[in-house]
């Protein structure tokens, strides 16, 4: 049945008019928030960073786990979490796929390599070729015990590898947990800045603080003639975006095949070639982020 004008015009009203997700209003208990469990801080973590963009394939997970390997690279007790339940990447990346033990307590126990622990929904799927179909309260469910039922063993830093989207996971992470904030990360492309757009709207709406923004596959350099290319257009309308929202520029990844096929063999750049420019890149993104939440320096 096609929606008529005035159903429209009701449900433009609703998302417009209605504080549709039930953000908090004096003396209310806010709609999302009712027979959810309390936000708590994850036990034995000091801080937690979600790496976040609306949009998919923008290299989320690429950048989760460099800025993870990076804040390891700089003496930090650092973990990641996949909280991607339907494409996780971080097995890969890490190049791990054992299943996880638990303690006598019946935590899982984080799988760990390159000096980072590291826990996934992909370690506890039969195979790498399953796939999770679920509805919305079984990723709900998923997500709190991924987030209460690991033991980290002590970090000073936890890394949240989020899926693409403004979404339930997103909103179930805010409610559930204390964040610290959370680093976009998007291309220059028009499509991809639209939708950082709304990430950062997302972040903004559930009062997480945003740590600021990674422009990622910005620019190509020929191997042969060494000419660069701005692959997804000018990088000006990243800074615009940090300028309009008052938030930082963090750094820019440049689009390179190593970046790739470091990640598709499980050894990501900060490992694979530490020392070349795209791997300072994301350690000095590293450093920007730990000064920005209080990070102690190593
Ligand atoms: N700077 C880069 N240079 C070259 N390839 C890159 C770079 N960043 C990411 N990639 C590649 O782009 C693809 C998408 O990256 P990634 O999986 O990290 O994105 P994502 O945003 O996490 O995706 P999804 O939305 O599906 O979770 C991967 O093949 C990755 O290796």
């Amino acid at each position: 049945m096609k929606p008529t004008i005035s159903r429209l015009l009701q449900a433009s009203r609703v998302l417009h008019h209605e504080n549709p997700l039930g953000l908090p209003q004096k003396g209310t208990i806010p709609r999302f928030q009712r027979g959810l469990p309390q936000k708590r801080p994850i036990r034995d973590v000091s801080h937690v960073i979600a790496v976040s963009s609306a949009k998919g394939g923008v290299g989320k997970s690429t950048v989760a786990a460099n800025l993870s390997l990076a804040f390891a690279r700089l003496g930090h007790r650092t973990g990641i979490l996949d909280v991607d339940i339907f494409g996780p990447s971080i097995p890969t990346l890490f190049s791990l796929n054992d299943s996880p033990r638990l303690t006598p307590a019946n935590q899982l126990i984080p799988l760990t390599n390159y000096g980072v622990k590291t826990m996934s929904m992909g370690y506890l799927l039969p195979d790498d070729n399953s796939s999770v179909v679920w509805r919305g309260p079984m990723l709900l469910k998923a997500i709190q015990q991924l987030l209460h039922e690991v033991d980290w063993g002590g970090l000073d830093i936890l890394v949240l590898d989020l899926p693409p989207g403004t979404g339930d996971t997103q909103l179930s992470i805010a409610q559930q947990i204390v964040l610290d904030g959370s680093v976009i990360v998007t291309t220059p492309h028009t499509l991809a800045v639209k939708d950082a757009v709304k990430g950062i709207d997302m972040w903004n709406k559930v009062n997480v603080p945003l740590l600021g923004l990674v422009q990622n596959m910005s620019v190509f350099t020929c191997p042969c003639c060494n000419t660069s290319t701005s692959v997804f257009g000018g990088a000006d309308k990243i800074r615009g975006v940090c300028e309009e929202h008052g938030m930082d520029f963090l750094g820019d990844v440049p689009l390179h095949m190593n970046i790739g096929d470091d990640g598709a063999r499980g050894k990501p750049t900060v490992v694979s070639e530490p020392e070349s420019d795209r791997g300072r890149a994301f350690v000095d993104i590293a450093r920007q982020v730990g000064r920005k939440i209080g990070l102690s320096q190593q």
